[in-house]
């Protein structure tokens, strides 16, 4: 079979791994395929930039144009990021009937289904491995691995760098800023790392797990997120003291036709698996009604592991055009999701209140529970009380998000309560 020409579309740290794939890897790439894979051209922002691997220079262009409207290149690799544009430069290429592999969450998160109504359109492949969990197979094994069962929980870290720096935060005492620096050094941030550190990179992730994994019409919108960035030293280790890890999870679950997904920093119990989970390292943790409980580990970020993905996809694509089969893999039927109301998403929660040191206080708070129906599972004062007051800890049993906002929203008006420190879910 002919050779494949590919237009690399970005040349930074995942750009940059694809090549070192393809041309590390390339007997063996070519031995599966029976194609030789060839980088054709590469777009780069300046052309003038020192790189860290060494490429023809003649490769590279600074017009997106003269990649995708390419007659010679058949499959567009989109590695830059960005949605706008991008999405242009995508839509034309499947115009064209090049086939896409990409990276880009934000783009398959807002844009997905209409892509993928393109490519349908067109007899092209468009494979997006890569865009959740770096190194971890896990949009395969949601479309392909569990087509056969129903889905009911999907519970990750699917952001690499918020997991190192709460890791390194945990284990090492460090501080936030400190460890956000080192996460952009090592190319694991985006960007705008606020997308990182506020939870949207995870809710664009998990959008697109939950619209595969519960075959439902999932939307960014329809996810209730909340980032890392007011997670302090002080939760991180009295969650420690109590057995726990704060991680930041994007939770999806499903109840009969009913389905809730959100991002949030949550505490989950050490003897849970993704509770050691660390560093950049990802999990997915996969519920499904026949199959019972899964879990995919791996690397979410950095050069190699995530160019892994799209040189398998890249291989895909190819043997796809071996068979002549191209354009019909993707999934075609999505159901009308339903969305649970803040009665029905229900689970643990921990508070760390400021209080009053006084007698009755306790017998207050502990009213204020049992009036919305919220039962407790422990209560701890951890350190001894002072003039400016004690903190008190409580762990509820599983309530709703509903009687827990009641709650909180009574602590507001009983004085006891000095301030609400922090509020995260439990899981595990
Ligand atoms: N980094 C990671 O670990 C992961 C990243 N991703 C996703 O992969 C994509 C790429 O990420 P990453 O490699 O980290 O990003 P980088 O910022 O390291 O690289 C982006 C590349 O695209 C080029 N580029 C960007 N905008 C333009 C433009 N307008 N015109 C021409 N060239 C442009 C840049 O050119 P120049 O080099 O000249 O500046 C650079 O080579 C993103 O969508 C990201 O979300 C997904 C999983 C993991
Ligand atoms: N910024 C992302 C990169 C991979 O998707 C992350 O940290 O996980
Ligand atoms: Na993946």
């Amino acid at each position: 079979m002919k050779q494949v020409n590919v237009g690399l579309l970005g040349l930074g740290t995942v750009g940059t791994g694809v090549v070192r794939i393809v041309e590390g890897h390339r007997e063996d790439l070519q031995s599966q395929t029976g194609s030789p894979i060839h980088i054709s051209k590469i777009l780069v922002k300046d052309r003038a930039k020192t790189r860290s691997i060494s490429v023809d220079s003649s490769k590279l262009t600074e017009d997106p144009w003269e990649i995708v409207r390419d007659p010679a290149i058949d499959v567009i690799v989109e590695v830059m990021g960005g949605v706008g544009e991008t999405k242009q430069y995508i839509l034309e290429a499947l115009e064209l009937g090049k086939h896409v592999v990409t990276a880009n969450k934000d783009l398959m998160a807002l844009h997905g289904q209409e892509l993928l109504a393109k490519a349908r359109e067109k007899g092209c492949d468009i494979y997006y491995e890569a865009s959740v969990a770096g190194g971890i197979p896990i949009i395969r094994t949601l479309i392909e691995g569990f087509s056969s069962d129903r889905i009911t929980k999907i519970m990750g870290i699917v952001n690499g760098t918020t997991n190192y720096i709460l890791t390194k935060m945990s284990q090492e005492g460090a501080a936030y800023g400190d460890v956000l620096k080192e996460a952009q050094a090592l190319g694991y941030a985006e960007s705008d790392p606020t997308s990182d550190v506020e939870g949207l990179d995870a809710a664009r992730k998990m959008t697109i797990l939950s619209t595969l994994g519960f075959r439902a019409n999932v939307a960014l919108d329809d996810v209730d997120v909340k980032g890392i960035s007011s997670v302090t030293q002080e939760d991180i280790q009295y969650a420690k003291q109590l057995g726990y890890e704060v991680k930041l999870l994007g939770i999806a679950e499903r109840q009969d036709e009913y389905i809730s997904v959100a991002v949030e920093p949550t505490l989950v119990k050490k003897s849970h698996p993704i509770a050691s989970v660390n560093g950049v390292f990802n999990a997915v943790y996969v519920y499904g009604e026949a199959v019972g409980e899964t879990m995919f580990y791996g690397p979410g970020a950095g050069e190699l592991p995530t160019a892994t993905s799209i040189v398998a996809d890249l291989v895909a694509v190819v043997k796809n055009l071996k068979l002549g089969v191209n354009g019909k893999q993707a999934v075609t039927s999505y159901k009308e999701k339903k969305l649970k109301t803040d009665e029905q998403i229900a689970s643990k929660y921990f508070l760390l209140l400021h209080v009053e040191d006084r007698a009755g206080v306790l017998a207050q708070i502990a009213q204020v529970f049992s009036d919305c129906d919220v039962s407790i599972e422990s209560v701890m004062q951890p350190a001894p009380p002072n003039k400016a007051g004690a903190e008190l800890i409580i762990i509820s049993h599983n309530a709703s998000k509903a009687a827990m906002s009641t709650v909180l929203k009574s602590f507001e008006s009983l004085s006891a309560v000095r301030e609400i420190k922090s509020v995260y879910r439990v899981e595990g």
